[in-house]
C-alpha cells in the first residue's frame, strides 16, 4: 500500500496534511500519534470510508475511492469503536460478513479462537465492550483479507485478550497478510510493528523500525527508577555530571538522561538511601518508544 501527499480537511481543520506512508506486503505498520493527529481519518481514507481532498492512495494496486467494490473482498477493516446492528447475535453477525466473502474462514472456528463461542447467541448490544471488540476483529478477518486495517484493535481489552490479538497479528504477518494498525500502546507498537510511523497534526514526524526510532543519536543512556512522588532532586542533580538531567515525568517515575556511568548510578542510589526511600525498578538502558513519542509530540494534553 502506498499513500502520498494525502490531504483531508474538515472546515478550517486540516486533519491530514500531506501524509506519505508505505506498507510493504506481509509486514505490520503501526501508525502512532496523539489524539486528533489524523490516524483514524487516514485509515478511513485508505479503507475507502472517506474521500481525500488531495494526494493519492494505492491499496493492492487500486484506488479505494474509485475501486471500493473491488477492494472490499480483499481487505479487512476493524473500525474504531466497532459497530453492528444492535439486535443481531454475535454468531449471526459473523456469518453474515462471512457470506459476503469468496472463501471465508469458518465463523465457528474464528468465534472459538477469539473466545466468543459461549456468546455466539448473545445480541451484539449485550456483549461486553471487549467482546464487541473481538467480534469486530473476527469480522475483519473472516474473509481471509490480503490487507487488514485495525484502528486501535486492543483498546479496552483485558491483558489476556490483548495478548491474543498480538498473537493473531503475528500469525497474519506469517501468512503474508499486510497489517496497518493504530494504537496508543507503545509496547504494542514495539512488539508488533516492522515499521512505525509517528504522525502529528496530520504530518509524519518520524518513521522507522522500533529499533531505529529508539536508537540513541548520541551514546547518552537513560536511567529510570520509581520512588516517592515529588522528591526535590536539585541536590542530586548538583552532584551529577553537568550534562545529566533528571525529570519526574509521571508521579514517582524519575528519568535521568545524560552520561550515565557507574558513579552516576551509585550517586542516585546513595541519594535515595539518604532520603530514606528505596529506588525501585531501577533500569539503565536505551530510550523507549514512549520517550521518543513524547519528545516528538510534546507532553501537553490534546
Ligand atoms: N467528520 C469530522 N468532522 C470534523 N472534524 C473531524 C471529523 N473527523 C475528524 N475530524 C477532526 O480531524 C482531526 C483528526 O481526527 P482523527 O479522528 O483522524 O484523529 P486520531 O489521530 O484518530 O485521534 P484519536 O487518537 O483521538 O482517535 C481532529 O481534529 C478531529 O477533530
Amino acid at each position: 500500500m502506498d499513500v502520498s501527499g494525502l490531504v483531508r480537511r474538515f472546515g478550517t481543520t486540516t486533519a491530514v496534511d500531506g501524509l506519505a506512508l508505505r506498507l510493504e506486503q506481509g509486514t505490520v505498520l503501526a501508525l502512532l500519534g496523539p489524539n486528533g493527529a489524523g490516524k483514524t481519518t487516514t485509515v478511513e481514507i485508505c479503507s475507502g470510508f472517506q474521500r481525500a481532498d488531495g494526494g493519492s492512495v494505492n491499496v493492492l494496486g487500486l484506488d479505494p475511492a474509485v475501486h471500493g467494490e473491488k477492494l472490499r473482498p480483499r481487505v479487512g477493516v476493524m473500525p474504531q469503536g466497532g459497530g453492528a446492528y444492535p439486535g443481531v447475535r454475535a454468531g449471526e453477525m459473523l456469518a453474515l460478513v462471512a457470506s459476503c466473502a469468496a472463501n471465508p474462514l469458518s465463523p465457528d472456528w474464528l468465534l472459538d479462537v477469539l473466545g466468543l463461542a459461549s456468546v455466539a447467541r448473545t445480541p451484539f448490544k449485550r456483549l461486553s465492550g471487549g467482546q464487541q471488540q473481538r467480534l469486530s476483529l473476527a469480522c475483519a478477518l473472516v474473509g481471509r483479507p490480503e490487507l487488514v486495517f485495525l484502528d486501535e484493535p486492543t483498546a479496552g481489552l483485558d491483558p489476556q485478550a490483548r495478548r491474543l490479538v498480538w498473537e493473531l497479528v503475528g500469525a497474519l504477518r506469517t501468512d503474508g497478510v499486510s497489517v496497518l494498525l493504530t494504537t496508543h500502546i507503545m509496547e504494542e507498537a514495539e512488539e508488533l510493528a516492522d515499521q512505525v510511523v509517528i504522525i502529528d497534526h496530520g504530518r509524519v514526524v518520524a518513521e522507522g523500525s522500533p529499533r531505529q526510532l529508539t536508537a540513541e543519536s548520541s551514546d547518552a543512556a537513560r536511567l529510570r527508577f520509581r520512588a516517592r512522588p515529588g522528591m526535590d532532586t536539585s541536590q542530586l542533580c548538583a552532584a551529577l555530571p553537568a550534562d545529566c538531567r533528571i525529570d519526574e515525568h509521571a508521579p514517582g517515575a524519575y528519568l535521568l538522561s545524560g552520561s550515565i556511568d557507574p558513579q552516576v548510578v551509585s550517586a542516585v542510589t546513595t541519594w535515595c538511601a539518604q532520603q530514606g526511600v528505596l529506588a525501585e525498578e531501577l533500569h539503565v538502558g536505551r530510550r523507549s518508544l514512549e520517550d521518543v513519542f513524547l519528545e516528538l509530540t510534546g507532553r501537553e494534553l490534546r
